[in-house]
């Protein structure tokens, strides 16, 4: 199912939590809006949800309107499954009947039910809690119950709201797996939200970047990252050092004084602002002069700042070999990605 937002607005008091978004989702995406927290991403997927009404503005789903000027659907009008981080399970149910229910709504007899959701059950690493109730379970357990019973459902349109926040780093790379392997089977349109931008990147098809009530960028997450449009997304999304560049007008600038090959979008002005990203860096004896900042390892590599002669900024670079702050690494600025204007 295809999911329109036009110009959706929500505020409460003053505040615009969400303000005027616009996004056109299609049918089978996996679409990630990322964000700090405040920036209204849940307010957005509330609305989606029928959760919360709209000031103004329409949502569609599948070309239907579902809430716009004088139309609010209910919820359960709007079929759509949801995660949220409140796990919202019912608590005198047990874990297997919490994810078997909305099969069971569904129509299908009780056997089936429960096979469904013993598989689901099986995807999030739960077998052998089937008979115990959510008070019996931990808060990451009780999430994977959540979204155990959210794909259970079979939705056409899958709301998520940070679910996997409460997992521990190991369990969550591996569900992090599971939905991406679920979401191409099961082909459901999923709207998920993250604060998380690692998480975001490795999950979506399209990531929204939101800040304060709006969307600053919408693009799919190797164009976010290589051509962000502007500082704040360049910064919000991986490593970077963005410094004074002088442009060309065709395809190189000068940057600390050398000359560097660099991509632009529609650039056209002289001075420009070059967002520097660690694989634009590389250690070279002939290079700038440039000596260790800060480093820390993450197994395997050290990522480094590396304090340069006339650069403000410091440079990221990724180390395969250990330093410590101080050590002189010369360096090569081999490319960089120009700002728009
Ligand atoms: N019911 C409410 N009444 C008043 N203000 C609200 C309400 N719900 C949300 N807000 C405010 O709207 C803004 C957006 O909140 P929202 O929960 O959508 O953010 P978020 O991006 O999901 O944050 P987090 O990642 O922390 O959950 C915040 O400033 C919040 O305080």
């Amino acid at each position: 199912m295809s999911v329109s937002i036009r110009s959706a607005v929500k505020t409460f008091g003053k505040h615009a939590a969400v303000n005027h978004v616009s996004a056109e989702i299609a049918d089978g995406e996996f679409f990630v809006i990322l964000g700090a927290s405040g920036c209204g991403k849940t307010t957005l997927l509330r609305m989606i949800a029928g959760l919360e009404t709209l000031d103004s503005g329409e949502i569609l789903i599948n070309g239907r309107s579902v809430a716009g000027p004088g139309l609010h659907l209910p919820p359960e009008q709007r079929r759509v499954g949801m995660v949220f981080q409140s796990y919202a399970l019912w608590p005198h149910m047990t874990v297997v009947d919490n994810v078997a229910f909305p099969v069971k709504a569904a129509g299908l007899g009780k056997r089936k039910a429960h096979d469904i959701a013993a598989r689901q059950i099986e995807a999030v690493s739960l077998t052998g809690f089937e008979e115990r109730k959510p008070s019996e379970l931990s808060g990451g357990q009780r999430q994977r119950v959540a979204l155990a019973r959210c794909l259970a459902g079979n939705a056409d349109t899958i709301l998520m709201d940070e679910p996997l926040a409460n997992l521990d780093p190991h369990l969550r790379s591996s569900m992090e797996e599971e939905l991406a392997a679920f979401h191409k089977m099961a082909g459901a349109t999923t709207l998920f939200i993250t604060h998380d931008q690692r998480e975001g990147m490795a999950l979506a098809d399209r990531i929204a970047v939101m800040e304060n009530g709006r969307f600053l960028q919408v693009g799919a997450p190797d164009d976010i990252y290589r051509f962000p449009e502007s500082e704040k997304v360049a910064r919000f999304i991986g490593q970077s050092a963005i410094v004074p560049a002088l442009y060309d007008g065709n395809g190189a600038a000068m940057i600390a004084g050398k000359t560097v090959p660099v991509e632009t979008g529609d650039k056209t002005g002289r001075q420009a602002r070059a967002v520097i990203r660690p694989a634009d860096v590389t250690v070279d004896a002939d290079g700038l002069a440039a000596s260790i900042r800060t480093i820390v390892y993450r197994g395997g590599v050290w990522e480094a700042r590396l304090t340069v002669d006339g650069v403000d900024e410091a440079l990221p670079l990724v180390l395969d070999r250990k330093a410590k702050p101080g050590d002189a690494v010369p360096v090569t600025i081999r490319s960089a990605w120009l700002l728009p204007d």
